[in-house]
C-alpha cells in the first residue's frame, strides 16, 4: 500500500531539502548583513510580499492556504536561525 506515493515522496522530498538549503543560504548572508548594519531580524513588509507572491504561484488554489501556511512555517524557521547565528 501507497508504495508508488511515498516513492514520489521522498524523491520530492529530496529536492525539497536542496532547496531548502539554497535559500537558508541566501539567508545565512541576509542575517550576515543584517548584523553588520544592525539591523532587525523581522522584515515585515517583506514577509507580506513573499506570501502575497507564493500564493500567487500556487496553481491548484484548494493548495492556497497550505502554501502559505507552509511559507508563515518557513519564516519563522528563518528568522528564529537568523537569530541564532547572530547571538553574541
Ligand atoms: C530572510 C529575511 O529575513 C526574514 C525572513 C524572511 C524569509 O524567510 O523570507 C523574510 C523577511 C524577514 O522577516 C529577509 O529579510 O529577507
Amino acid at each position: 500500500m501507497f508504495k508508488k506515493e511515498r516513492t514520489e515522496i521522498d524523491a520530492i522530498d529530496q529536492e525539497l531539502v536542496k532547496l531548502f538549503e539554497r535559500r537558508m543560504d541566501a539567508v545565512t548572508e541576509i542575517a550576515r548583513i543584517k548584523k553588520e548594519h544592525q539591523l532587525p531580524i523581522l522584515d515585515q513588509s517583506r514577509e507580506d510580499k513573499v506570501l502575497d507572491k507564493v500564493r500567487g504561484l500556487t496553481e491548484n488554489k484548494a493548495y492556497e492556504d497550505s502554501v502559505e501556511d507552509l511559507f508563515r512555517s518557513l519564516m519563522t524557521i528563518t528568522k528564529a536561525f537568523e537569530t541564532k547565528q547572530n547571538e553574541g
